[in-house]
């Protein structure tokens, strides 16, 4: 990310950007129907801090407040986690599910991967049709509460939609309604996956194909 970049970052306001997605979007859900037909290593971010929550380790305590909280883990903790898991993985094909989710956590990313997404894909769907589906959502998830519910929709408005814009920016955003049926959605999807390359990202940064937010 160039200084002018940062500072648009700063500047743009998320007022004139889409108001849905975030958290209930359907990103789990979706992910692993496009794992499944194009091949690639489905890694959810949120999923990978869960893990470490359950490791018993003090950085997993120090995470599992955060996520009660609905706020965000810091990016050094996200990143590093996030490589251990690509470490392990034989694959040039990652789809990152959930992240990155601020200024912080692009600049760590860019940073320390060197890696840049070939688009991202953001799944705008209503707030009030989120909220419904994570309180039916029953995967014992901590923060499957409605108070946690909408302090994660605020951070993701004023943290996560800034980063859209910051991709949107860069011609790198794929927005699909999210709003319907899973089949309609990944309907959607697989036209965005079965289109051409973005041939402006060299190859050797092309091992992330596509962040979902
Ligand atoms: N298009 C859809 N229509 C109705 N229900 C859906 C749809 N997509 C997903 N769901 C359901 O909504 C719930 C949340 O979906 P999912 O876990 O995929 O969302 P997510 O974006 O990964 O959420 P989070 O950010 O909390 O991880 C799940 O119970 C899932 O089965
Ligand atoms: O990049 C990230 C991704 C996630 N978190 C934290 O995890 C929870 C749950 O994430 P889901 O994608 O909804 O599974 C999120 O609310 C954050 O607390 C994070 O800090 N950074
Ligand atoms: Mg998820």
């Amino acid at each position: 990310m160039t200084v002018g970049e940062r500072r648009n970052f700063r500047q743009n306001s998320p007022s004139n950007t889409p108001k849905g997605g975030g958290p209930g979007s359907g990103k789990g859900t979706q992910c692993k129907r496009i794992a499944q037909q194009f091949g690639y290593t489905h890694l959810s971010v949120g999923e990978i801090l869960r893990q470490e929550i359950s490791s018993g380790s003090e950085t997993g305590s120090m995470i599992q407040k955060i996520m009660k909280e609905g706020k965000l883990v810091p990016s050094d903790v996200t990143v590093r986690l996030l490589q251990q898991a690509m470490q392990g993985i034989n694959s040039d094909k990652f789809l990152i599910d959930g992240f990155p989710r601020n200024e912080e956590n692009v600049k760590a990313f860019e940073d320390l991967t060197k890696m840049e997404p070939e688009f991202v894909l953001y799944l705008d769907c209503p707030q009030d049709e989120m909220e419904k589906r994570l309180l039916s959502r029953n995967e014992g998830r901590e923060d499957d509460n409605i108070e946690t519910i909408r302090k994660r929709f605020k951070v993701f408005m004023e943290s996560t939609l800034p980063t859209i814009e910051y991709y949107e920016s860069k011609g790198k955003i794929r927005k699909v309604d999210a709003g319907k049926s899973v089949d309609e959605v990944f309907e959607s999807i697989k036209v965005i996956f079965s289109q051409g390359k973005d041939n402006k990202v060299p190859p050797s940064r092309h091992k992330c194909k596509c962040l979902i937010l």
